[in-house]
C-alpha cells in the first residue's frame, strides 16, 4: 500500500481537549486558541460542542466562541451535536459543519449520552435530515472502537455495524475513536480491514488517544491501510469525561512530525502549531503533552 501524498488533520483540541479540563477557561482563551490554530494552517478545527452543560460544563460557552473567532476562508469550524436541540443551537451560532457521536459499546453509550446505541442512532436521523435541509455537512464518530472502559474488548464487527449506520444515514466521514487508547497497530489494521468492508476507506478517519503511547504507531498502521484523515489535539490536550484515566488525543505536533518525516503534506506550520499549544498550556498551567513541542522548546 502506498502512503498518501497529503493528510487532512482534524484539530480537536478546542473541543476534545478543553472539554476535559477541570478549571474554568474563558471564552477569550478558547477563541485565542482557535485563532492561533487557524494561523498555524489547520484547515479543520473542532471548536466546541452543543451538549447539555450539566453533562459537560466546559463546553457551555461554545456559541460565544463561535461568534468571536475570526473565521477564515478555506477553514472548517465544526461542532459536536448530540441531538436536534444541539443542532438547532449550532445552526443559530452559524456553525458550518457538525458531528454526531455514537459508541461501539453499550455501556459507554449510556454513560456518554444516556441512551442505547440503537436509540442514539435513531436520534441522529432527524438531525441528519435537518442538516441536509440546511446544507450542513455531518461527520460521525464511533467511540470505543478498540476497547471500552466499562465493557472491555469490543469486536470490530460491532464497530463496523455502527459505522455503517452512520455512513448510511448521511455522515460523509466516520471517525473511529480509540477513546481509551488501548489499541495497538495490529488491532488497528484488523479493525480497518473489517470496517472498510462496510464503509470505504476514504470515508474513514482515525481518532487515537495516547493513553498507552500507541497512537503514532496506530496512525502509521492506518496510513498503511489507506486512511488519510486523522484527528489530533494540540499539545495533546484532553481526555474523556466518561473514560477514567484516558489521556488526551495524540498531540497534533507529534502527528505533524511523523507526517513530515514521511514526506506527507498537511499544510500545517510546525512553529505556529507549537506556539498555539504552548500558549494554551500556559493558560491552563499544565505541562505540554507533545513530545515534539517539549523537545523543540527546550532548545
Ligand atoms: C445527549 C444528552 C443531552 C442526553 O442527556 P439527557 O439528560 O438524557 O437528555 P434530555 O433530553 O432528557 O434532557 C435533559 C436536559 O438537558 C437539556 N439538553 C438536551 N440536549 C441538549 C443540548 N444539545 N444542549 C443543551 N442542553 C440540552 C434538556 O433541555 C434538559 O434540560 P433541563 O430541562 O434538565 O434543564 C447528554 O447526555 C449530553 O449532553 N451528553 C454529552 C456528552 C459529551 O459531550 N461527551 C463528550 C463528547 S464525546 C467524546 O468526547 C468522544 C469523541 C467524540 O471525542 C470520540 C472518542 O474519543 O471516543
Amino acid at each position: 500500500m502506498n502512503l498518501p501524498h497529503s493528510v487532512r488533520l482534524v484539530e480537536v483540541g478546542p473541543r476534545d481537549g478543553l472539554q476535559n479540563e477541570k478549571q474554568p477557561i474563558s471564552v477569550a482563551d478558547k477563541v485565542r486558541l482557535v485563532d492561533d490554530l487557524s494561523t498555524a494552517g489547520l484547515r479543520y478545527i473542532e471548536v466546541g460542542s452543543f451538549v447539555s452543560p450539566k453533562w459537560v460544563p466546559q463546553m457551555a460557552g461554545s456559541a460565544e466562541v463561535f461568534s468571536d473567532i475570526q473565521r477564515r476562508p478555506g477553514i472548517t469550524y465544526a461542532a459536536l451535536t448530540p441531538n436536534l436541540k444541539g443542532f438547532e443551537a449550532a445552526l443559530e451560532a452559524k456553525v458550518e459543519e457538525v458531528a454526531v457521536f455514537a459508541a461501539a459499546s453499550e455501556a459507554f453509550s449510556q454513560k456518554n449520552i444516556n441512551c442505547s446505541i440503537a436509540d442514539s442512532l435513531q436520534r441522529f436521523v432527524p438531525l441528519l435530515e435537518a442538516a441536509k435541509a440546511a446544507k450542513v455537512r455531518v461527520r460521525g464518530y464511533v467511540s470505543c472502537v478498540l476497547g471500552c472502559p466499562y465493557d472491555g474488548d469490543v469486536a470490530p464487527q460491532q464497530v463496523a455495524a455502527v459505522a455503517r449506520e452512520l455512513h448510511a444515514m448521511g455522515c460523509y466521514e466516520v471517525s473511529l475513536g480509540d477513546t481509551i487508547g488501548t489499541g495497538t497497530a495490529g488491532k488497528t489494521r484488523v479493525l480497518l480491514d473489517v470496517v472498510s468492508r462496510d464503509v470505504p476507506r476514504e470515508r474513514l478517519a482515525g481518532h487515537f488517544h495516547d493513553t498507552y503511547g500507541q497512537a503514532l504507531a496506530n496512525i502509521y498502521a492506518s496510513l498503511l491501510e489507506g486512511i488519510s484523515v486523522f484527528d489530533s489535539s494540540v499539545a495533546g490536550l484532553g481526555g474523556c469525561p466518561y473514560a477514567k484515566g484516558a489521556t488526551g488525543n495524540v498531540a497534533s505536533e507529534d502527528v505533524l512530525y511523523l507526517l513530515q518525516g514521511l514526506g506527507i503534506d498537511t499544510g500545517v506550520d510546525m512553529d505556529g502549531l507549537i506556539a498555539a499549544g504552548q500558549r494554551i498550556c500556559q493558560v491552563l498551567g499544565k505541562a505540554n503533552g507533545s513530545r515534539v513541542a517539549r523537545a523543540r522548546l527546550s532548545h
